[in-house]
């Protein structure tokens, strides 16, 4: 047993869940939770070639996310590679009797923002699925991480994994945001100061009174750009917040046990005088609207900046990447941000497709008209629904933007929402990779809040002025 030394919150979930340590410091975990789309094909293949069973089949869910249409659904997909695709998950669901939600389910949408909506996400527990924004179900407390796919056929055939510890990092952000300000704002900061190896090897759990302050949506997204700084998975502790959203959810604890459920959940944060092997703090104020300018998410600057001068990089690598990103981009030294012309905007993604966020970015749009076209495209088909009985699907619409059902859509265009090649998009998701959004597609990253200012304006654009006086 770990004996009475001080631990953390990843520390005290880690070790209940250890069956087994190998003399190289490997460890055998237990695994809660596996999620799986329609990515996880390689490893159903391998448990066929060996006629291997799902261990534990109540523990391993699907989501229909990667590939589904947004347009014409109810309808059997048209697009023959789409319907493989989806159609491969289904067989691989029904044959060993695993848990769907497949593309007509009224619970489907993206895996990340399924699980947590579901309540099959709870703090302490250990949740893989074979997808790097696994990370976002950290938010709950849970140790969460991605995995590739022979270990996602270990787990479905075991429903354990062999991991080495990884280091422990803490990243505080402490006083109030300003006006405007969201967690897709912190999360880029982060990035942007720590860099996108920054917390490579590190398990980080983020705190401090602005991280507290925050929504589960808001934790979620944070938690979901972890793996963009490089972590193994991101974490933060459960609180009241945390129990709140999770009470009266499908597949959470009941009643007595909910209750018994939320007692074991909040003597889960870590010791006070636990230690971490690194730790970076973040002062909240400083933090403004944030946007990223070139093809990493690091490459990010408040919106009131200019564009870097590779000249004045402070080492000769900083400055070819600096290049080939403005290079990419189609932008300049010096050029400032709030002046680049925008051609699209996409709201949407397993970052920022929460109704907090489609909310957030509809305050923007309510009463005006976006100069550019876009898309948007809630999270799960649950989210769909609420912002639609809260008329926020009206305010996309009249705003011009076109409302689409969920999936991961324009975030990667698996499903051919593409942005077409040496168009910018104004983009809610993690990622600003070449090509990410299409081939030759420049993406820059930012809040919906911020896209929806984008939308409005046809530039990158500051939405503190657009807010005043708004509620
Ligand atoms: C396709 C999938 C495996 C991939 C991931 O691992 O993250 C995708 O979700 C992404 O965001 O790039
Ligand atoms: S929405 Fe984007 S980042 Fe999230 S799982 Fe889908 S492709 Fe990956």
């Amino acid at each position: 047993m770990a004996g009475d030394a001080p631990r953390t919150l990843f520390d005290k979930v880690w070790d209940t869940h250890v069956v087994l340590t190998r003399e190289d410091g490997q460890a055998l975990l237990l695994i809660d939770r596996h999620f799986f789309h329609e990515g996880s094909h390689h490893a159903f293949n391998q448990l066929k070639a060996r006629g291997a069973a799902v261990a534990r089949p109540s523990q391993n869910i699907g989501v229909a996310d990667h590939y589904v249409p947004t347009r014409g659904r109810g309808a059997p997909i048209a697009d023959a590679a789409l319907r493989h695709m989806v159609g491969q998950l289904t067989e691989n669901a029904a044959r060993h009797g695993l848990r769907l939600f497949g593309l007509d389910d009224p619970g489907q949408g993206i895996v990340h923002v399924v699980g947590p909506e579901q309540g099959l996400t709870l703090p302490g527990l250990t949740i893989v699925c074979g997808d790097s924004h696994t990370s976002t179900h950290g938010a709950f407390g849970a140790i969460a991480f991605g995995i590739g796919a022979s270990e996602v056929a270990h787990v479905l055939m075991t429903q354990t994994l062999w991991q080495r510890r990884p280091r422990r990092m803490r990243i505080a952000v402490e006083g109030a945001l300003g006006p405007g300000i969201g967690a897709k704002d912190v999360a880029l900061s982060v990035i942007a100061r720590i860099g996108a190896d920054g917390a490579q090897g590190h398990a980080v759990e983020y705190a401090g009174s602005a991280v507290r302050a925050l929504s589960m949506e808001g934790r979620m997204t944070l938690c979901n750009l972890s793996i963009e700084c490089g972590a193994r998975c991101g974490m933060v502790a459960p609180d009241a917040t945390t129990i709140d959203f999770l009470r009266g959810r499908r597949f959470a604890p009941e009643r007595a046990e909910f209750a018994r459920a939320a007692e074991a959940w909040l003597a889960l944060p870590g010791d006070p005088d636990a230690t971490f092997d690194r730790a970076v703090t973040l002062d909240a104020a400083e933090i403004a609207p944030i946007v990223t300018w070139g093809v990493s998410p690091e490459d990010a600057l408040p919106i009131t900046a200019t564009l870097p001068d590779p000249a004045r990089a402070p080492d000769p690598a900083r400055a070819a990447q600096i290049r080939d990103g403005l290079d990419y981009m189609g932008l300049h030294p010096g050029q400032k941000l709030s002046e680049v012309p925008v051609d699209r905007v996409f709201i949407g993604s397993c970052t920022n497709s929460r109704i907090e966020d489609l909310r957030a970015a509809a305050a923007v749009l309510a009463g005006r008209k976006a100069r550019i076209p876009g898309l948007v495209s809630p999270g799960s088909t649950p989210v769909k629904r609420q912002a639609e009985e809260e008329g926020l699907d009206r305010i996309f619409r009249e705003a011009g933007l076109e409302w689409v059902e969920s999936g991961c859509s324009m975030c990667v265009g698996m499903n051919g929402d593409l942005v077409p090649a040496g168009e910018r998009c104004a983009s809610t998701t993690n990622r600003n990779f070449k090509g990410r959004q299409g081939k030759g597609a420049r993406t820059h990253l930012m809040s919906p809040a911020m896209v929806a200012a984008a939308a409005v304006t046809g530039r990158l654009t500051d939405v503190r002025p657009l807010l005043e006086g708004r509620a």
